[in-house]
């Protein structure tokens, strides 16, 4: 990642940055637990620091995501550090300056509105201009590096300066600190020095940013109102950002309640203040997993699927808090709650980055910036408030003995809510409709997601001919097709391998070679699947779509039987390889002509036309083919029909068509298998323009 150079430099000057956030943060906190005593005055401390982080969401909020989509990216990002340089280090300078207490601390008040106010333009500009530095692929992996400096590595890092710089300098001074270099007031420093050296690295270092962002023209056309507008309609009506948006929100609702409970949960335990940070820790210990490890487990899981599958783990682990009665329970939930969220975290930004056009990309970012910290301080202080109200009554459920308070009524809530975000986003999203999600999840995580079916409806029926060598396979489709033929039905006979000219093709190179020439088993296999995936493209799904009859001698069963059990290879990989070639096209009818393979292959010796490749394998190799055919059919017996191929002619044939009679007789017409699953092949799809964004530029 660190390889691409305009990246490189971002990430720099950026970690640096948070660096210095944190160190803020940590002094200021140190800072104010030293001068306030008492709870209700931290309260009221804390309250008013929130408020003041809140205001500017508030009222800049709804202009943050224009000003990102409508300016130079680049030149946003410049000016407003070079604002915050000059308003972080104008609040120890003035109190150097010898000023009274208060107009210190008002001016410092002031000084954190207009800073967050910049903060506020400046990160969906960042937001939105990341994705344009790096190649779609690799976002993931940017998001992970950005999101482990900022919430994993500087933060500790910071906590241990802060240490290190505290004793060192009280030591080095004996004990007092000249005012200057107290520690609130070096990271003051430190804020105000690392945005000049933010703004001096994007406005000379990354010009990328400025060339990447596109829209010039029709950004000035634009009414700043048009824009905001547009911006609002297009999270509306975009159904994947509606998803995401919803999903994060319902995310930040649920984190905020377990952080507003986290006190009295932890006092539940019947733990005290170190369980309270234990469960803390516990949390982080789960973001950082999730973030870290999550991509290496679901694998090429589709990114959408697993943002909905994070929320819903979150969700669900906060529910067990609930009911977790003793602290070793809650802090596997804990862990749990920050590794989905983690995920969550990850998988939303990525898509958020990747999948949203770079037009809208600043807007959608403010949003859903802006959406998080209301939805998250709310949520934080409705449950406090209710967990207060609440949390010393307690309901005895008679002889149990157990006792629901109010902190875990709000757990379970929190995490049904959740659970219900999660899904609905899922459902907004999915762009897998109709792939079991369980199966995919396990697909995935061993490697082999599943695909989605090829969106196509099948109008006629499928009739797939099994069976070994000489199993009378030909015989019974050609007299199968004459019948429905004289019936007036639209028949295509058709067979695997050779029905196209590419098939005919891999036919003869597939049966016609031998010795050095004959293509290994794998290739085998992959011939076999190419000859199929013609096939069904160009003649099976369009008969099928027309309303034909579509008769096969051979389909994938053949390939699972011969290449599976006769070759040996593994049978779920020539099973997945095959519904790969097909799109998942399952036959609604396999009629599998069941014969001894002596019997057979004299037969087809009889026939007189010499012997291809595979006839003449040993006999054990189609005693194989043979019981595979068999178990295929044992497997899923409603769609298969297994005759005894030993048996005369017509006999046979009565059987045959009287099965599919019924199948076309049937009012309601045929019920259509579920499509096979395989590889997925969408795994970040490549949406069109016209999918990407969905904004018209009426004139
Ligand atoms: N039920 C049956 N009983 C006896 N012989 C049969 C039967 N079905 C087919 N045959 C004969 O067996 C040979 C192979 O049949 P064919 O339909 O070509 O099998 P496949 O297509 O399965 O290889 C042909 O000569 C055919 O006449
Ligand atoms: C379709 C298919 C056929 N085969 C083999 C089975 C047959 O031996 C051969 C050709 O089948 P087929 O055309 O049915 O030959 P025949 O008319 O002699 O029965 O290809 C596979 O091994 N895998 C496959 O997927």
């Amino acid at each position: 990642m660190l390889r691409i150079q305009p990246f490189r430099r971002l990430w720099i000057v950026l970690g640096a940055a948070s660096f210095g956030d944190w160190l803020g943060l940590l002094a200021t906190a140190l800072f104010a637990a030293s001068q306030v005593q008492g709870s209700t005055a931290q309260g009221a401390a804390f309250g008013g620091v929130t408020a003041i982080r809140l205001l500017p969401a508030l009222v800049l909020g709804p202009v943050a995501g224009v000003f990102a989509d409508r300016f130079d990216r680049r030149w946003t990002m410049v000016i407003c550090d070079l604002l915050r340089f000059v308003l972080f280090a104008s609040i120890p300078l003035y109190a150097l300056s010898g000023a009274a207490g208060g107009l210190v601390v008002g001016w410092a008040l002031i000084a954190t509105f207009l800073i967050e106010s910049l903060t506020l333009l400046w990160i969906p500009a960042k937001e939105a201009a990341v994705p344009n530095l790096i190649p779609r692929a690799r976002l993931e992996a940017a998001n992970q590096l950005t999101l482990i400096t900022t919430y994993g590595l500087t933060p500790v890092a910071a906590a241990i300066g802060l240490a290190v710089l505290d004793r060192g300098v009280r030591g080095a001074v004996g004990g007092d600190l000249p005012s200057w270099a107290e520690p609130a007031q070096l990271a003051l420093w430190f804020n105000s020095l690392s945005r000049l050296a933010t703004a001096l690295v994007v406005a000379f270092g990354i010009k990328e940013i400025s060339e990447a962002q596109r829209g010039e023209a029709e950004r000035a056309e634009q009414s700043m109102f048009r824009q905001f507008s547009e911006g609002w309609k297009y999270i509306g009506q975009t159904p994947l950002v509606r998803g995401l948006v919803l999903g994060i929100f319902g995310a930040f609702a649920g984190g905020g309640i377990v952080v507003g409970t986290a006190k009295f949960f932890a006092n539940s335990l019947g733990a005290g203040d170190a369980a309270f940070s234990l469960l803390f820790g516990a949390i982080f210990v789960g973001l950082a997993l999730g973030i870290g490890l999550g991509p290496m487990v679901v694998k090429e899981m589709s990114r959408r699927r697993w943002f909905g599958m994070s929320i819903v783990l979150a969700s669900a682990a906060v529910m067990t808090l609930a009911f977790a009665i003793h602290l070793s329970m809650a802090i596997v939930g804990a862990v749990l709650v920050g590794a989905g969220a983690g995920m969550a975290f990850l998988a939303g930004t990525t898509l958020l980055g990747g999948e949203v056009a770079d037009e809208v990309r600043g807007r959608v970012f403010a949003v859903v910036q802006i959406g998080t910290r209301l939805v998250l301080i709310l949520a934080i202080g409705l449950s406090s408030v209710l967990v207060g109200v609440g949390g010393s009554r307690k309901l005895e459920i008679a002889d149990l003995g157990l006792s629901i308070s109010s902190t875990r009524l709000l757990l379970l809530a929190a995490g049904a809510a959740g659970i219900f975000a999660g899904i609905s986003a899922f459902g907004q999203m999915d762009d897998k409709k109709g792939v079991p999600v369980l199966a995919d999840l396990w697909g995935s995580i061993r490697g082999r997601p599943l695909m989605p079916a090829e969106p196509f409806v099948s109008a006629g029926l499928f009739v797939v001919f099994e069976g070994g060598e000489g199993a009378g396979k030909s015989t019974q489709l050609t007299a199968l097709a004459e019948r429905l033929r004289g019936q007036g039905c639209d028949v295509v006979v058709t067979r695997e391998p050779g029905a196209t000219g590419v098939g005919r093709r891999i036919r003869s190179l597939v049966l016609d070679t031998s010795g050095d020439d004959a293509p290994s088993p794998r290739a085998e296999a992959l011939l076999y699947a190419a000859d199929r995936a013609h096939h069904v493209a160009t003649v099976v799904r369009p008969a099928l779509v027309r309303g034909g009859v579509v008769i096969s001698d051979r389909y994938v069963d053949s390939s699972l039987a011969y290449q599976g059990a006769g070759r040996t290879l593994p049978v779920d990989e020539v099973s997945w390889l095959s519904s790969w070639a097909t799109g998942g096209l399952k036959p609604d009818l396999v009629v599998l002509l069941d014969v001894e393979p002596h019997t057979g292959l004299s037969r087809v010796a009889s026939r007189n036309t010499g012997t291809d490749r595979l006839e003449a394998e040993s006999i054990a190799f189609h005693e194989r083919v043979r019981y595979a055919f068999l178990d295929l059919a044992a497997a899923d017996p409603k769609r298969y029909l297994v005759l005894d191929a030993s048996r005369p002619v017509d006999e046979i044939s009565k059987l045959v068509v009287r099965r599919v009679e019924e199948m076309l007789g049937k009012p309601g017409g045929i019920v259509h298998p579920r499509p096979a699953q395989g590889p997925d092949t969408s795994v970040q799809p490549e949406l069109s323009d016209a999918e990407l964004v969905t904004m018209e530029h009426k004139t």
